[in-house]
C-alpha cells in the first residue's frame, strides 16, 4: 500500500466552455470557441459547447457528485466572456453563477480551486487587434482577473492565472489546430509573450490586493522529450523538442528569461523579437506561490534536417489513449525530478492528468473503466515516489470529473470519472470514480 501525506489534495478539474452549455445565458456573449467550433470543419462533426454537460443549470447536482466521490477540492475555470461580455462592461449576473457554485462547494466542504483563464477568450478581444496578438489584451486581462479577486479573492484558496499557455498561444496561433485557428509561428509567440505577461501583471494586481489566505500559480501543460537514440543528432533533436513544448514557458517564469537555443532557431523563423518590451521578463517572472503541472504524455523524437525544430516524433512502445498519446507514468516521475532539479522547490500540484479511453454503459448501467483505474494508479504511483524523495507534490486533480467537449474532438473522446449521456444529460460514475472515492477515502493506493 503507499500512503500519500495526510493534508495531500485530491481532486477533479473541468473548465468552463467544456461543461457549462448556456452560451448566451445571463448576458454571457460568444468566445473565439464559440465561432471556431460553428466554423465548419473545426471541430468533430460540428460539435459546439452549446450545452455540453449543460453545467450551468445542474451545478448542484453535479456538486453533489463531487460530494459523493469526495474530493477535497474542484479545479473549475471561469468564463471570460460571461464577466465580462463587451470590453470595460462588467456583467454581475455572469459573476452570480460563480458565486453560486462556489457557495455550493463551501457548504460541501469542498475547496474552489479557479483557472482565470482556460481559453474562452471573448470574441470582443479578438476582434480587437486578434485578442492575444494585442498588447493591449494584458490590460483586458488584468481588468478581468483583478475584478474576479474582488468579487472572489477570498473565498477561493488557489488561483490559477492561465491553464497552458503553451495551448492557447503555439496550439491556437501557430499550429491552428485551436481557436482562432492561425497557422502564423511569429503570432504564436507574440500571443505566448502577452498570455505571460498578463500572467506577470496579474500576479503583481493580486499581491497589491492582500488577499489574505489565497495562493497564485500558472498551470503548464508540460511534456519531457525523450531522444530516439542515444545519436547526438536525436539529443540535439530532444533538446529542441523541449525548448518547444517545455523551456519557452518554464524559462521565463523561474528564470526572467527565454531560452537562447529556442531564441537563435526561432529567430531564423519569425525574424525580431521586437514585441518583447523593457521589463517584460522582469514582470512575467514575478514569484508564485505554486506550480500547476498538466500531464499526459511524453514524447520521442528523431533528428529530422527538414522540421522547424529538427526534430521529428517516434511511436513509443508503450500502450496508447483514444487520444493516441503513450501512457508513460515513469515521464511523470522525470518530469516533476526535472522540475526540482531545474526550476522550482515550490509546492506543486498535478492540475491535470487522465485518459480518454472508449467507455460504454453496460448491461449492468455502469461503465467498467478499468484502463483509466490503471492509468490513474500509476501515476499516482509515480507522483508517490516523487514525494517519497522528498518532492514538493501537494496535491492531484483527475482530468476531468466528466466527460465533456474535448474541443477539436467534441464529444468524442471521454475523459471523465462521470460518464455523461448527452442526449438525456444523465451522469453515471464510473468504475474509476468509485476506485477514486476509496483512494481519497484511504488517502493510499494499493
Ligand atoms: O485533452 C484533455 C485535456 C483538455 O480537455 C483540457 O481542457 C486541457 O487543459 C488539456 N491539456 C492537455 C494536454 N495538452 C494538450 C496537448 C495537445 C492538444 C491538446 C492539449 C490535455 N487536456
Amino acid at each position: 500500500m503507499i500512503k500519500f501525506p495526510k493534508d495531500f489534495l485530491w481532486g477533479t478539474a473541468t473548465s468552463s466552455y467544456q461543461i457549462e452549455g448556456a452560451v448566451n445565458e445571463d448576458g454571457r456573449t460568444p468566445s473565439i470557441w464559440d465561432t471556431f467550433s460553428k466554423t465548419e470543419g473545426k471541430t468533430y462533426n460540428g460539435h459546439t459547447g452549446d450545452v455540453a454537460c449543460d453545467h450551468y443549470h445542474r451545478y448542484k447536482e453535479d456538486v453533489e457528485i463531487l460530494k459523493e466521490i469526495g474530493v477535497k477540492a474542484y479545479r473549475f475555470s471561469i468564463a471570460w466572456p460571461r464577466i465580462f461580455p463587451e470590453e470595460g462592461k462588467y456583467n454581475p449576473k455572469g459573476m452570480d453563477f460563480y458565486k453560486r457554485l462556489i457557495d455550493e462547494l463551501l457548504k460541501k466542504d469542498i475547496m474552489p480551486t479557479a483557472t482565470i483563464y482556460h481559453w474562452d477568450l471573448p470574441q470582443w478581444a479578438y476582434d480587437k487587434g486578434g485578442g492575444w496578438l494585442n498588447r493591449d489584451s494584458v490590460k483586458w486581462y488584468v481588468e478581468y482577473a483583478t475584478k474576479l479577486f474582488e468579487e472572489l479573492g477570498d473565498v477561493i484558496p488557489l488561483w490559477i492565472t492561465h491553464n497552458e499557455p503553451w495551448c492557447s498561444s503555439i496550439l491556437s496561433y501557430g499550429i491552428g489546430e485551436h481557436a482562432p485557428g492561425h497557422k502564423n509561428y511569429r503570432e504564436a509567440l507574440i500571443a505566448a509573450h502577452h498570455i505571460l505577461l498578463s500572467h506577470g501583471e496579474a500576479v503583481k494586481a493580486f499581491r497589491e490586493m492582500n488577499i489574505k489566505g489565497s495562493k497564485i500559480g500558472i498551470t503548464l501543460n508540460l511534456t519531457p522529450a525523450y531522444p530516439a537514440s542515444e545519436k547526438e543528432e536525436d539529443k540535439l533533436a530532444a533538446q529542441y523538442a523541449d525548448g518547444f513544448a517545455n523551456r519557452w514557458f518554464l524559462d521565463p517564469i523561474f528564470k526572467g528569461n527565454y531560452p537562447e537555443d529556442m531564441m537563435e532557431l526561432y529567430s531564423k523563423i519569425i525574424g525580431e523579437f521586437d514585441f518583447i518590451k523593457e521589463g517584460d521578463l522582469e514582470t512575467i517572472s514575478v514569484p508564485i506561490d505554486f506550480l500547476g503541472v498538466n500531464y499526459y504524455t511524453r514524447s520521442i523524437v528523431k533528428y529530422n534536417e527538414d522540421s522547424m525544430l529538427k526534430a521529428e516524433n517516434v511511436p513509443g512502445p508503450g500502450k496508447r489513449t483514444e487520444m493516441g498519446w503513450e501512457i508513460s507514468p515513469e515521464s511523470l516521475y522525470d518530469l516533476l525530478k526535472r522540475l526540482d532539479r531545474e526550476y522550482t522547490k515550490l509546492p506543486m500540484y498535478i492540475t491535470e492528468n487522465g485518459a480518454a479511453f472508449k467507455d460504454e454503459v453496460t448491461e449492468d448501467g455502469r461503465v467498467h473503466d478499468d484502463e483509466r483505474i490503471e492509468y490513474i494508479k500509476e501515476h499516482l504511483k509515480a507522483a508517490a515516489k516523487f514525494i517519497g524523495e522528498g518532492g514538493n507534490l501537494k496535491g492531484y486533480f483527475v482530468w476531468s470529473l466528466m466527460d465533456n467537449f474535448e474541443w477539436a474532438h467534441g464529444y468524442s473522446k471521454r475523459f471523465g470519472i462521470v460518464y455523461v449521456d448527452y442526449e438525456t444529460q444523465k451522469r453515471i460514475l464510473k468504475d474509476s470514480a468509485l476506485w477514486y472515492k476509496e483512494v481519497i477515502q484511504k488517502n493510499s493506493i494499493e
